[in-house]
């Protein structure tokens, strides 16, 4: 008999895409499904994207097709936002999806979209056997919360969100404060953010939402989003943590030099610092963070490459980004740190037991690559829902310590960076100690969710017997 098909659509940059390469890879292995991955891409311009896909395919779990970049340049403004960018491209490509469904010789029984790409699940009307279309939020449930519950704090807010000043209450959650805004909350006004209230009305439209958290790490918000009360009554549909699910290390065919060189290392002694697919930062505020790192006397790995924005279009080259050190920087820290320009082998680096700390922007694939390991964070949120993310980890889940002010704001003091980067590594800061403990904690109640009978295996399991995946 066939296996039973599931289709997984992901909208354009690495933040997404690996995240419903992961998801493909853990149905097709735990469930035993066939699963076709529709990947929207960037474009030709990123081959980071081109590369992740490459890897994927290797693995032949999935079957993966890229579908072909639409033109969106009449759709958009060209200063609109990247979220914007995104949704255009996401709706541009919807005759695309469907085409490639309606052209699938065994048709999918279950469709799964990521938070960007809701519009695409009325395709599911069109194909008969389709009969089920869920929403994959590769981020947290108190993001899910906040994004189904912004009609209603649409409606009772008057003026700009950022302006509050009492912050807002979501019925059975941490209320979100200025400080945990979402970007595309910024300015009401903003096509993103009237992007982000439609996606909030569409999520309770679909057949249930899968979400990339476990029960244990967001009970209270998970609860709040499933079980009577007022959010559960606007979320509709069932809600299940299937997480964490990241990417695992790869085996090495060739040696790689950062490896290598963590090899040499005093165990848990260096701290990581890399600031996600996209995040970049000013010049004045690279100079500070370079000179943080020297002044904080603990050994890192830095990747600093080159700027590049989310849609993958470089905005400078390997030589601009030395050029942004202090002079004599990679010199005077030789042997103590090391400084990459390029893609990094993330989860390998962060694997590695050498590794003590990371300083992060909080992308909640990075987050969860560095629980799984229990490596503690230094929060560096930068923008998309990376604010919620950095009080989530420091004020809910104790994982992580941050900086004073947000990125954003103001630059970041060398005598700041230094000091989070001592206390998250440094053997003897106290605060230090309590949020390392906390990270082992938490590596074992992720490892805990999935075995066999743990929370993410049951709650996987439980969706895809609702949607006839399995018997
Ligand atoms: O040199 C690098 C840099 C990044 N990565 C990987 O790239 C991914 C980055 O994902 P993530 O940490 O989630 O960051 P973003 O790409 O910035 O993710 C977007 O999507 C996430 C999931 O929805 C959101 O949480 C973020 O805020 C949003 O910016 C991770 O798997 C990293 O391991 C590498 O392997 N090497």
């Amino acid at each position: 008999m066939d296996q039973p098909h599931a289709l997984l659509v992901s909208s354009p940059g690495l933040g997404h895409l690996i995240p419903i390469l992961e998801l493909g890879n853990r149905l097709s292995s735990v469930l035993n499904v066939h699963v076709t991955i529709l990947a929207v891409t960037s474009g030709s311009s990123s081959s980071t994207e081109t590369e992740a896909i490459r890897a994927a395919t290797e693995r032949k779990a999935c079957e993966i097709m890229e579908l072909p970049s639409v033109d969106i340049d009449n759709l958009v403004e060209p200063d609109a936002t990247v979220i914007t960018k995104i949704v255009a491209k996401m709706r541009a490509m919807k005759p695309a999806v469907r085409n490639a469904v309606k052209s699938m010789k065994r048709k999918p029984i279950v469709m799964i979209v990521d938070l960007f790409g809701t519009e695409l699940m009325s395709l599911a009307d069109d194909v008969d056997d389709l009969t089920a279309k869920y929403v994959y939020i590769a981020s947290h449930a108190w993001l899910l919360a906040l994004v189904v519950y912004l009609p209603v704090l649409d409606k009772m807010v008057k003026g700009e969100y950022v302006e509050i000043e009492e912050p807002l209450k979501i019925p059975g959650c941490k209320p979100v404060g200025p400080k945990e805004l979402i970007e595309s909350m910024l300015y009401r006004s903003d096509r993103q953010y009237i992007e982000f209230l439609r996606i909030g009305l569409e999520i309770p439209m679909s057949n249930g939402v899968l979400v990339n958290t476990w029960e244990e790490l967001q009970e209270n918000t998970l609860t709040a989003l499933r079980e009577g009360g007022e959010l559960s009554r606007i979320m509709k549909v069932p809600v299940y943590p299937i997480g964490p699910i990241v990417r695992t290390k790869r085996p090495v065919k060739k040696p790689i030099c950062i490896l290598e060189w963590l090899d040499m290392q005093p165990e848990r002694s260096v701290v990581y610092v890399c600031l996600g697919s996209g995040g970049t930062l000013s010049f004045e505020q690279t100079m500070e963070l370079a000179w943080g790192l020297e002044l904080s006397g603990q050994r890192f790995v830095w990747v600093l490459r080159k700027p590049a924005s989310y849609l993958g279009v470089s905005s400078s080259d390997d030589e601009h980004v030395s050029a942004s050190l202090p002079e004599g920087f990679l010199n005077r820290t030789s042997g103590v740190g090391l400084v990459v320009t390029e893609w990094a082998p993330q989860v390998d680096i962060l694997s590695h037991g050498s590794i003590g700390g990371f300083l992060s922007h909080c992308g909640w694939g990075s987050v969860l690559e560095s629980l799984t390991k229990g490596v503690p964070i230094v929060a560096w949120p930068l923008y998309a829902e990376q604010w919620m993310n950095a009080t989530l980890l420091t004020e809910e889940i104790g994982v992580a310590i941050r900086t004073s002010e947000l990125p954003s704001k103001r630059i970041i003091g060398r005598e700041e960076v230094a000091s989070l980067v001592r206390k998250i590594v440094a053997e003897e800061d106290e605060e230090g100690k309590k949020i390392r403990v906390k990270a082992e904690e938490v590596r074992v109640s992720s490892e805990r969710a999935w075995t066999q009978g743990g929370s993410s295996h049951r709650s996987i399991l439980e969706w895809a017997k609702r949607c006839s995946l399995v018997s």
